[in-house]
């Protein structure tokens, strides 16, 4: 079989510019892009990149301290959304959007992103409606939905980063010890002139954001609970982060914290849980027919598949519903052939050539924010008035996505960190 398949234009018409990486959809046009975009997110190029992670998660971990003196409960389900957002910017243009910063945990902003998600449905059966939406001027766009504004405005906030960037002085930017990822697309051979104009490239700024923020933000809000809802396997993890980090000021680099045993399992099998995206990621062979058992497919069908169900497939995974972190590793507690069986099963960043090219620097900020949060605040961190109805998936906007968090129909993710004893 071919190994050409496109994505499904009607599925990611609602949500991917098929100017962008994720929303391509000749699967020729996105061999290129992905040849350009792939080594700035390989192991080596986010090992560069890490130390700017690090310091977006300590600047976290700060605003967590001042809380804890007021204190306060703190809405980790918008705070950890705000790191990713100022990571992936970073990353992407070399500047941070700055959510971090906010006083509301940008809970505007993502409630403007979330009226976003809840019109896909609708915006896939009428794709127009998006350029509609975005070709309003300013005071209709208020007057039909004030929050949309704060998306809208986003919008023109990244095509205008992107233009900066890309007017700067070369040399102040090859300065920066990392790459920064449009520059060195606007520079890359591998792309030809037409796919490095500034409009594509301001495309593809916003859907890099929008792919990386959500969906680390989700699993992060996710594993936070798990692992405080289970003391037992908080206190394992605890231990261990304090027999391998003895100063929580000096956070390892990701490399060396994905060697911790635990650390790893609680990793992976929030992974598991979390499933990534519930819907069937559909592909198209637009060039033949393909055979499943004793079925043929006509070239030109929709095909796809859930990662659901392998994730909660009880052969595989026993116990699926159950949050188990052991069943990662060998009797003894070490990562050995078990890890290397399930990986194979595991489909949250989704596998082949349209599975997901952020998974190195998703990596890398799952293991700094679980090793510096849990390490840092020990058994002060707890649960704050948070409950499981509050995590579940109940909505499929491609991810799977929670109640909203602001009350209207759950409370998201709030921790509350107990004051540091004198
Ligand atoms: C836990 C975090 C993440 C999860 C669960 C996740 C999941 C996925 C999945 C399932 C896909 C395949 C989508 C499809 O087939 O339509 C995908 C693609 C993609 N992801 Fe992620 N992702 C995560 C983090 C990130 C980050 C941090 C970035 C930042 C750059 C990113 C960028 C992308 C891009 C650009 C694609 C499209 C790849 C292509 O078509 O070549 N993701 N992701």
């Amino acid at each position: 079989m071919t190994n050409r398949l496109d994505k499904y234009d009607y599925f990611y018409s609602m949500m991917g510019n098929p100017l962008a990486t994720f929303g391509t959809i000749a699967a020729d046009v996105h061999r290129v892009r992905r040849s350009a975009l792939g080594p700035f997110f390989s192991t080596k190029a986010v090992a560069e990149f890490y130390p700017q992670v690090q310091s977006v998660v300590d600047r976290l971990i700060e605003r967590m301290e001042l809380c804890a003196e007021k204190a306060e409960p703190i809405p980790l389900f918008y705070a950890y959304r705000c790191m990713t957002v100022d990571i992936i910017s970073e990353y992407v243009f070399a500047h941070q959007l700055g959510l971090l910063d906010r006083a509301d945990w940008g809970k505007y902003f993502y409630s403007a992103w979330r009226s976003l998600w809840e019109l896909s449905p609708t915006t896939r059966q009428f794709p127009w409606m998006i350029d509609v939406i975005m070709s309003m001027p300013r005071w209709m766009t208020k007057l039909t939905d004030p929050r949309a504004l704060e998306v809208v405005d986003m919008f023109a906030e990244i095509d205008h980063q992107t233009e900066v960037l890309l007017n700067s002085d070369p040399k102040t930017i090859e300065a920066q010890p990392q790459p920064t990822v449009i520059w060195e697309l606007s520079k890359s051979d591998a792309l030809p002139p037409q796919e490095k104009t500034l409009k594509r490239l301001a495309v593809e700024a916003n859907s890099l954001i929008a792919a990386g923020f959500e969906t680390t933000g989700g699993t992060l809000t996710l594993m936070t609970y798990l692992v405080l809802s289970h003391p037992k396997v908080h206190q394992t993890l605890l231990a261990e982060l304090e027999r391998a980090i003895p100063d929580p000021s000096k956070i390892p680099g990701y490399l060396v914290l994905e060697r911790l045993p635990y650390l790893f399992a609680v990793v992976k099998e929030s992974l598991r849980v979390s499933v990534g995206a519930y819907s069937r990621l559909s592909r198209v062979n637009r060039y033949e027919a393909m055979r499943y058992k004793q079925y043929t497919i006509p070239a030109g069908s929709a095909i796809g598949m859930s990662a659901l169900f392998v994730s909660h497939d009880e052969s595989i995974f026993p116990d699926a519903l159950s949050f188990i972190p052991e069943r990662w590793l060998e009797p003894d507690g070490s990562i050995g052939a078990t890890a290397l069986r399930l990986e194979h099963y595991l489909l949250t960043f989704g596998k082949g050539a349209r599975g997901c090219v952020g998974i190195n620097l998703a990596y890398a900020e799952l293991y700094s924010v679980m090793a510096t949060v849990v390490r840092q605040f020990g058994t002060r961190l707890e649960l704050y008035q948070t409950e499981e109805r509050d995590m579940e998936a109940v909505h499929d906007y491609c991810a799977g996505m929670t109640r909203r968090p602001d009350g209207s129909e759950g409370n998201g993710l709030r921790v509350l960190v107990k004051k540091q004893k004198e």
